[in-house]
């Protein structure tokens, strides 16, 4: 938001904001925050501000966050070639304890620190907190031609969420708390399993019911063939940029998770650019569209 200029035109944002406000108020917004989205400290400080300030005005923020570079970075420290499948991370055992200890043990606990230096309360959870975050074992299927069974591609310690368990959230949201959860989920047997974050800020939306769900990214929002923002999609239009491989890589899960979630219930999906100075509180409280809404 701009925090210059003189009192008149402060005094005009915040009463540009106050129906939003009003429209949002108790409701929760689920908000994916993208590796890509977290690299520049200034747009850090200005994420944390706006979650800040959404919890102070009334708004339920959950923040689900990725930090697929990050694991990238490590794994290269240690010799290990990421390889990553339709978007998702080719994750063997050793893998698994990098992509643990730099979501839960740095990503997360940075992001929580940043949030309660800005003022807010906020609580890092994996998804085996409070087995908040269910899993079993994701397989990628390949079309292997007519009249032949599809080819099943084993991509090892990655998963798909079965269940949220919203206990764990709503009791934060009664203590006032912001969660801050890693895609780490826990299967059947206790063990762990790297989840595609988009994929996990989707299925919490969908189980709290929250009113939006927006993704943080690298981009201006989802691109068409020939490069151009798609400001406006619709579920049906979703599943025609899939169908013909436009969303690709990255862009593929983001967009099967806003479908999961709006065929739970959700209002609204967003894409937006999380490189972008205060892009969330453009997205939320003003009528500034900024990126790619999905709407049912
Ligand atoms: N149709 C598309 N429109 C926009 N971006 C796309 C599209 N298809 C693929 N992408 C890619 O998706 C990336 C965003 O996903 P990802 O790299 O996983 O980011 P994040 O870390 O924010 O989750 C973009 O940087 C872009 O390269
Ligand atoms: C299975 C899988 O791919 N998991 C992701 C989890 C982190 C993530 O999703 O990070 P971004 O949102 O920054 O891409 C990974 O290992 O990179």
């Amino acid at each position: 938001m701009k925090g210059q200029g003189s009192a008149k035109e402060r005094a005009a944002i915040l009463i540009e904001a106050l129906p939003y406000i009003r429209a949002f108020f108790g409701k929760t917004i689920v908000i994916k925050y993208g590796g890509h989205a977290m690299v520049d400290p200034a747009l850090k400080e200005a994420f944390a501000q706006d979650v800040v300030l959404m919890k102070y005005v009334g708004i339920n923020p959950i923040i689900v966050h990725g930090g697929g570079p990050q694991i990238s970075r490590v794994m290269e420290r240690m010799g290990i070639r990421p390889v990553f499948v339709e978007g998702q991370r080719v994750t063997d055992e050793e893998t698994m304890s990098v992509v643990e200890m730099v979501l839960v043990g740095t990503v997360n606990k940075d992001i929580v620190g940043l949030i309660n230096r800005h003022g807010g309360r906020a609580v890092g959870l994996s998804g085996r907190d409070g087995d908040l975050i269910q899993a079993e074992k994701m397989k990628i299927y390949r079309y292997s031609g007519q009249d032949r069974p599809p080819e099943i591609i084993d991509i090892g310690r990655v998963g798909k969420v079965s269940r949220v368990n919203p206990q764990v959230l709503q009791s934060l949201e009664e203590g006032g708390f912001i969660p801050v959860i890693a895609p780490v989920g826990v299967g059947p047997e206790g063990v762990a399993y790297n989840i595609n974050a988009d994929l996990v800020a989707g299925a919490v939306a969908g189980e709290l019911l929250a009113e939006k769900v927006i993704y943080l990214t690298d981009v201006a929002g989802v691109c068409d063939e020939t490069g151009r923002l798609i400001p406006s999609l619709s579920l049906q239009e979703v599943e025609d940029l899939l169908q013909a491989g436009v969303a690709k890589g990255g862009m593929i899960p983001k967009l099967k998770s806003a479908r999961k979630a709006l065929t739970r219930g959700v209002k609204k999906a967003h894409i937006i650019d999380g490189r972008v100075p205060h892009a969330l509180i453009l997205e939320i409280f003003t009528d500034q569209g900024v990126g790619t809404e999905i709407i049912p």
